[in-house]
């Protein structure tokens, strides 16, 4: 059996585990042998191992060593019982509890040494030890004051801290021994890295906590060397294509546009329009993330890029997430277009078959020179005729694989995915590793910052006495209804009822507007155009708001159950205000129960910046929840934390895009290992399959 087959046999198969317990095994995630020796502990506990007995006090937690010399079962209240076991530390005698454990005394026959944890008791004369845990010893010879520490790992129904222990130090005595290092050697030097199979042993058995952090330390680098390479594998694959087509340096139309726009880029647009430009004139496909808080100014660079694809007689598309979206974007567009005599068209799901199989026509035909759209731009029958960019807006709600749908509706097409969320560098880097990355870091000039409050429910009517003011003076406002979980049907009634009781009420001298999750596109998109062009000077919406929608009028943000949204969310919303010249205002209406809201509420008091709150969130939820790293096709990390260990993550990032430069397939004699172990853990991954 060669070595890695080892390390992967099914746990099944290992001595003391049997099906039954396999099958509980898997609920924990582990299936192999390699799982259970990477189900790290969840933390350590020090124990200290003390001689005798009469050096401890009174509720202490020790752990002590000594002969058994008989035990006694006594029935206690309620039925429990308890098995009382005499000991001797050589000078005392003391007593080990066990609580409803009866087979217990089955193991401990008199005349074995064994060592048992758990709280002093000394109420009762003799000490007794109430057992937390205990092991059998061959040895009875104590050191003095020697501490151990002992793993503690997440269970299980049924799977206890005690067989866990056990099996993986069956795992680390018979399987890794022989377990080949596969990160290689010239790295272990370099950054003083642990081998292999002592990290396993360290994480699982150390003897002190320096040597967890070593360990730790290894796998941390090893986890995001790992997926670093896989990342820069994937972007080597794309930009190893070259391009079918070229563009000039003319840029009359692009000149047109920006002068008929009525503000100029601001530096950070316009830097991150320069690197977008230098990747549209390579002969390899641009592979880039545009990122820029709520209101940055994205969208004018996404115009941008497209309309150069058209004026050099290319197709550009956008695909964004929402109906509400693609119709603002397009109205943007066509109003600036137009005139400059290029081609939008736009496709999304609702609009009529007729309608559909013309837009289908002029997209294969290329007159259609810019497509806004739906998912519906991935439709299994479209096909353009040439198309040389790919925009993704808010990339978050689109998996990786509708990313390359679109991207294969062209031959290597250049592709940009935009994302509002801010992401922390360390998880753009992870989550975007196959980008390249533009940041648009400064808001377009004369912005106020946005006032926040966080009210209670109870200064709701001053609130809305705020608003009338806002609205008398000429301004628009949003009131975002409570979000109900999985139910769009009762979220869209919480939006009904409002919008009539305030349209009855607080607000009845006003025009209130309604927009929810279950309106027909129709009825959604005129009700926008309205809020657009200020006939509703009040719009009770549902978060269907949430993403790209852009009326810089609007001054005035009221988010009702603000506890009930994430931070992430709570900053989308916020940033639906304050895109104009006025001051802007939002109000988070919340009565938080726990601490986790209230940290939220006051972040989103204190900040505005969406990168300190994204980073925030990141912390709160962590990465995987943050993003749906599930549906971005990344594996979960065991060890690694992106925001902690952001400065490993940039040295595994750069060795591997180093190693791949100078071995590209993994061919070389020191790197056969690292391809073995790639393989194994991503056997999904096509770019290190074929190879070998
Ligand atoms: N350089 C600029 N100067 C002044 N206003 C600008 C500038 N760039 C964009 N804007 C305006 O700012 C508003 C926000 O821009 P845009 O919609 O492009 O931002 P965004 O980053 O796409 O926002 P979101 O992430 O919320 O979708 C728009 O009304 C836009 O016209």
């Amino acid at each position: 059996m060669n070595l890695i087959q080892k390390i992967s046999t099914p746990i099944q198969y290992v001595k003391t585990v049997g099906p039954q317990r396999a099958s509980m095994l898997q609920k924990l995630g582990i299936y192999t042998v390699r799982d259970m020796l990477y189900y790290f502990p969840r933390r350590y506990e020090e124990r200290k191992l003390i001689e005798f007995v009469n050096e401890c006090s009174q509720d202490d937690t020790v752990s002590v060593r000594g002969t058994v010399l008989g035990s006694q079962d006594l029935k206690l209240r309620q039925g429990l019982t308890a098995t009382k076991v005499a000991l001797s530390d050589g000078m005392n005698i003391f007593y080990a509890v066990w609580f409803n454990q009866p087979h217990i005394k089955k193991q401990i026959a008199p005349g074995l040494t064994i060592t048992v944890t758990g709280k002093v008791d000394q109420r009762y004369g003799a000490v007794q030890i109430r057992v937390a845990d205990f092991e059998l010893n061959n040895s009875s010879v104590a050191e003095n004051y020697w501490c151990s520490i002992v793993p503690v790992y997440a269970l299980s129904e049924k799977i206890n801290q005690k067989f866990l222990r056990g099996l993986i130090k069956t795992c680390l005595e018979e399987y890794t021994s022989e377990q080949e290092e596969f990160i290689p050697e010239n790295l272990i030097k370099k950054y003083r890295l642990l081998p292999l199979n002592r990290s396993l042993l360290w994480m699982h058995q150390p003897q002190n906590i320096l040597e967890t952090e070593k360990a730790r330390r290894r796998l941390i680098f090893e986890e995001l060397f790992l997926l670093q390479l896989l990342l820069a594998a994937r972007k080597r694959t794309i930009t190893r294509k070259l391009k079918f087509f070229t563009y000039s340096d003319k840029n009359e139309i692009l000149k047109k546009f920006l002068n008929n726009l009525s503000f100029g880029l601001t530096p950070a647009q316009s830097r991150v329009w320069q690197e977008i430009m230098t990747d549209m004139h390579r002969s390899v496909p641009m592979y880039r993330l545009l990122q820029g808080d709520v209101g940055s100014g994205k969208t004018v660079i996404s115009t941008l890029a497209l309309l150069k694809a058209a004026e050099n007689g290319l197709q550009g598309a956008l695909m964004v997430p929402t109906e509400i979206l693609a119709e603002q974007h397009y109205l943007f567009l066509k109003r600036y277009m137009e005139p400059l005599g290029i081609n939008v068209g736009l496709l999304t799901g609702k609009m009529k078959k007729a309608e559909k199989n013309m837009a289908f026509q002029l997209i294969e035909s290329g007159q259609m020179q810019i497509v806004i759209g739906t998912h519906a731009l991935i439709q299994e029958n479209i096909a353009f005729k040439h198309l040389a960019m790919a925009v993704i807006d808010e990339q978050h709600r689109f998996g990786v694989r509708q990313r390359a749908t679109l991207q294969d509706k062209g031959i290597c097409p250049d592709m940009l995915v935009m994302t509002a969320t801010p992401i922390p560098r360390t998880l753009a880097m992870t989550l975007y590793g196959d980008l390249d990355i533009s940041v648009i870091d400064q808001l377009p000039p004369g912005r106020k910052p946005i006032k926040t409050h966080v009210i209670y429910e109870n200064k709701l009517p001053d609130t809305y006495e705020f608003m009338r003011k806002q609205i008398r003076i000429g301004r628009q406002a949003y009131i975002i209804c409570p979000l109900v979980e999985e139910s769009e049907h009762v979220e869209s009634q919480a939006a009904i009822d409002l919008a009539l009781e305030l349209s009855e009420g607080e607000l009845a001298d006003f025009s209130v507007g309604l927009l929810h999750g279950r309106m027909k596109s129709e009825l959604k998109e005129e009700v926008m155009t309205k809020f657009r062009l200020g006939e509703i000077d009040a719009l009770v919406t549902t978060t269907v708001i949430e993403v790209g929608v852009d009326v810089p009028n609007a001054t005035v943000m009221v988010i009702l159950d603000a506890d009930r949204f994430g931070l992430a969310q709570l900053h989308q919303l916020r940033g639906r205000v304050g895109r104009g010249l006025e001051q802007s205002y939002c109000i988070l209406v919340a009565n938080p129960k726990t601490d986790e809201a209230r940290a939220r509420l006051a972040a989103m008091h204190r900040s505005e910046d969406g990168f300190y709150l994204a980073e925030q969130d990141l912390r709160i939820r962590g990465p995987g929840e943050f993003c749906g790293t599930r549906q971005s096709g990344l594996p979960d990390l065991k060890v690694a934390d992106l925001i902690r260990d952001w400065k490993i993550l940039e040295v595994a990032r750069q060795e591997a895009i180093d190693l791949l430069a100078s071995d590209p397939e993994l061919k070389k004699p020191e790197n056969e290992a690292l391809l073995r172990e790639i393989r194994t853990r991503f056997p999904d991954s096509v770019q290190f399959a074929h190879i070998g």
